[in-house]
C-alpha cells in the first residue's frame, strides 16, 4: 500500500460529488487547493545531550473562514500528503455540521513511545513557536486541537507557549481541547466518539434503510467491532453499549480478539492498563492479526485508528452492514465501492467524526465571551445565561421554549448544554444529508461532500476574489 496517497483520496470523493454541484471548474479548483502548506523543521536536544532532526507541517487548507481549524497528531505517518488531506476533510467537515471554521491540520512526524515526556513537552513548545512566527497559530488565524497521538496536555503547553509570546487577551481561544482549568470546555474529551454514537443512532432510527440492510431499527441489540481504542474508539464504544449495542470484536496495536457474546469495554481498559495488551482478556479468542477482526461477524464496523485500514485487500470480506466512519480516511475510495457494492451503509468520517470540531467550537466561543459556562444560575443574571443559550440555538439550529430556557436556565450545568448542542448537530446534519442523497440518488459520502461543496461555493463566490 506504499502508493497510497490520502490527498488524492479525499478529491476523488470531491470530485465524484462536485458532478452534482452548480460551480465550474474554476471555483471548484479553488475550493479543492490547499491555501498555506508549511513544512517545519527544528532541532530537538534529546535528554542524553543528542540531537535529532523533527519534522512537522501544518496545513491550511481553506480561507473561506477564518479561524482555520483543525487536530495535530503525532504519528510516525505523518507527511505532507497525510496532513493536507486531513485538512481539507476539516474544511468539508465544518461546512456540513455549520461550524464556521475553514480547515486546517497539523502534524508532528514522530513516534512518540521513543521519547520522554520532557521531550515531548520541548517538541510541542518548538512546534507551536514556530506556528505563531509564521502566523499559523492564533484566536482569529489557525485554532488547532487534539487528533491522533495528542491530548488535553499538549494543547496546554500551546496555550501557554502562545502566552509566553503573545499579549492577547483572548489568548485562551488559540487551541481546543485544552484542559478544563486553562479554559476547556466539559465535554471535548468525550465529543468525537459521542458524535460517532449519534450519528449511528441516527443512522439506525431510519426504517428503509435497516430494511434494505435486514437489519432492525434501533440501536439496542446490534453488534460491533472497534478497531482502536483511542479517545475515540473508547468513546464511540462507552457510548454505543451505553445505548445498547454490543461490543464483540476490538482491534488494537497488538492484535485483535472476538467474542460474539460480548466484551466488558470498562475491565477490558483495566487489563489493557494492567498487562499492556488486549490479547488473553477473559473469554475472547485473540484472532491472527491485528486487522483480522474488521472482517468478523458483526452489524456496525467502526474503524477508529487511522486511514487506510478497509482498502482493496479486506473490503470484499468484510461482514458488517454498517461502516462508521470514525476515523479520517479509514476506507479508501476502492474500498468504497466495492462496500457499496455489498450494499453496505457507510457513515462518512466528515460527517460522522464532527462531533469534535462542534464542541472545539463552543470552547473557542466560550474563550472569547469570557464567560465560564456552568451552573450559572449562581453566578450569572438570567441575561447573560440567555446569551449563552442563544449561543446554542445559533449552532444547533435549535430553539428552546420558554420553558425549556427556565428549566436549563436554573438546572443545566455546561456538559448538559455542551452535549445537548451536539446531539442537536449531529441529528440535524445526518437529516440534511440524507435528504440531499434522496435527492440526488447517491451515497451518504457524496452527500456529505456535496453538501460541503456547495457550503464553501457560495461563500467564495460572494467574497470575490482580492485582486
Ligand atoms: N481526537 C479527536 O477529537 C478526533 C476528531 C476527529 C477525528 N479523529 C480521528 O480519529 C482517529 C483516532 O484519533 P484519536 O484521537 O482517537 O487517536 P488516539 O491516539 O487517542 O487513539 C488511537 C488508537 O488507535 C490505536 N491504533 C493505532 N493503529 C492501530 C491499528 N493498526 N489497529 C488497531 N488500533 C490501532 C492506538 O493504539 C490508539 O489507542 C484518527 O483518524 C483521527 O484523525 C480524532
Amino acid at each position: 500500500m506504499s502508493d497510497y496517497k490520502f490527498f488524492a483520496q479525499v478529491n476523488e470523493a470531491f470530485d465524484k460529488a462536485a458532478k452534482y454541484s452548480k460551480y465550474d471548474k474554476g471555483l471548484l479548483d479553488q475550493i479543492k487547493i490547499c491555501n498555506n502548506v508549511y513544512h517545519v523543521t527544528f532541532p530537538l536536544e534529546r535528554d542524553d545531550g543528542s540531537i535529532e532532526v523533527i519534522h512537522g507541517w501544518r496545513v491550511e487548507h481553506s480561507h473561506h473562514k477564518l479561524p482555520t481549524k483543525g487536530g495535530i497528531r503525532f504519528s510516525t505517518t505523518v507527511n505532507e500528503d497525510e496532513t493536507m488531506a486531513l485538512a481539507a476533510l476539516m474544511t468539508y467537515k465544518c461546512a456540513v455540521v455549520d461550524v464556521p471554521f475553514g480547515g486546517a491540520k497539523g502534524g508532528i512526524k514522530i513516534d512518540k513511545s521513543r521519547f520522554s515526556d520532557s521531550e515531548i513537552e520541548r517538541i510541542t513548545r518548538r512546534y507551536a513557536y514556530e506556528l505563531i512566527k509564521k502566523d499559523f497559530l492564533g484566536p482569529g488565524s489557525d485554532v488547532p486541537a487534539p487528533d491522533y497521538g495528542t491530548g488535553a496536555r499538549e494543547m496546554g503547553w500551546i496555550l501557554d507557549t502562545y502566552r509566553q509570546l503573545k499579549s492577547d487577551i483572548n489568548a485562551e481561544a488559540c487551541v481546543t481541547g485544552k484542559p478544563i482549568p486553562q479554559g476547556g470546555v466539559r465535554g471535548r474529551t468525550e465529543a468525537t466518539g459521542r458524535g460517532v454514537y449519534f450519528g449511528i443512532r441516527e443512522a439506525c432510527k431510519n426504517k428503509e434503510d435497516m430494511e434494505d440492510l435486514g437489519l432492525e431499527p434501533g440501536l439496542e441489540g446490534k453488534t460491533f467491532v472497534v478497531q482502536g481504542l483511542g479517545n475515540v474508539g473508547y468513546h464511540a464504544a462507552q457510548n454505543m453499549i451505553q445505548g445498547g449495542a454490543i461490543m464483540v470484536g476490538v482491534a488494537e496495536i497488538e492484535g485483535s480478539i472476538y467474542d460474539a457474546e460480548g466484551i466488558d469495554l470498562e475491565r477490558l481498559m483495566e487489563y489493557r492498563e494492567d498487562t499492556g495488551s488486549i490479547l488473553g482478556f477473559d473469554d475472547t479468542t485473540e484472532l491472527e492479526s491485528n486487522t483480522k477482526v474488521l472482517e468478523a461477524e458483526c452489524d456496525i464496523l467502526i474503524p477508529a485508528a487511522l486511514e487506510n485500514q478497509i482498502n482493496e485487500g479486506n473490503a470484499a470480506n468484510i461482514k458488517a452492514k454498517i461502516i462508521g466512519e470514525a476515523a479520517n480516511g479509514p476506507t479508501t475510495a476502492k474500498a468504497h465501492d466495492i462496500l457499496r457494492e455489498k450494499g453496505a451503509l457507510i457513515i462518512p468520517d466528515s460527517y460522522l467524526n464532527a462531533g469534535g470540531v462542534t464542541v472545539s467550537y463552543f470552547e473557542w466561543l466560550k474563550n472569547l465571551s469570557h464567560v465560564r459556562f456552568g451552573r450559572m444560575e449562581k453566578r450569572f443574571e438570567e441575561g447573560s445565561y440567555r446569551k449563552i443559550l442563544n449561543v446554542i440555538e445559533n449552532i444547533s439550529d435549535r430553539k428552546f421554549s420558554e420553558a425549556e430556557m427556565g428549566i436549563l436556565a436554573q438546572g443545566a450545568d455546561e456538559r448538559d448544554l455542551v452535549d445537548s448542542g451536539l446531539e442537536e448537530t449531529m441529528v440535524n446534519s445526518y437529516n440534511e444529508l440524507n435528504e440531499l442523497r434522496k435527492t440526488h440518488d447517491i451515497d451518504l459520502r457524496t452527500a456529505a461532500f456535496l453538501n460541503a461543496i456547495n457550503k464553501v461555493g457560495i461563500i467564495y463566490n460572494q467574497m470575490g476574489i482580492f485582486p
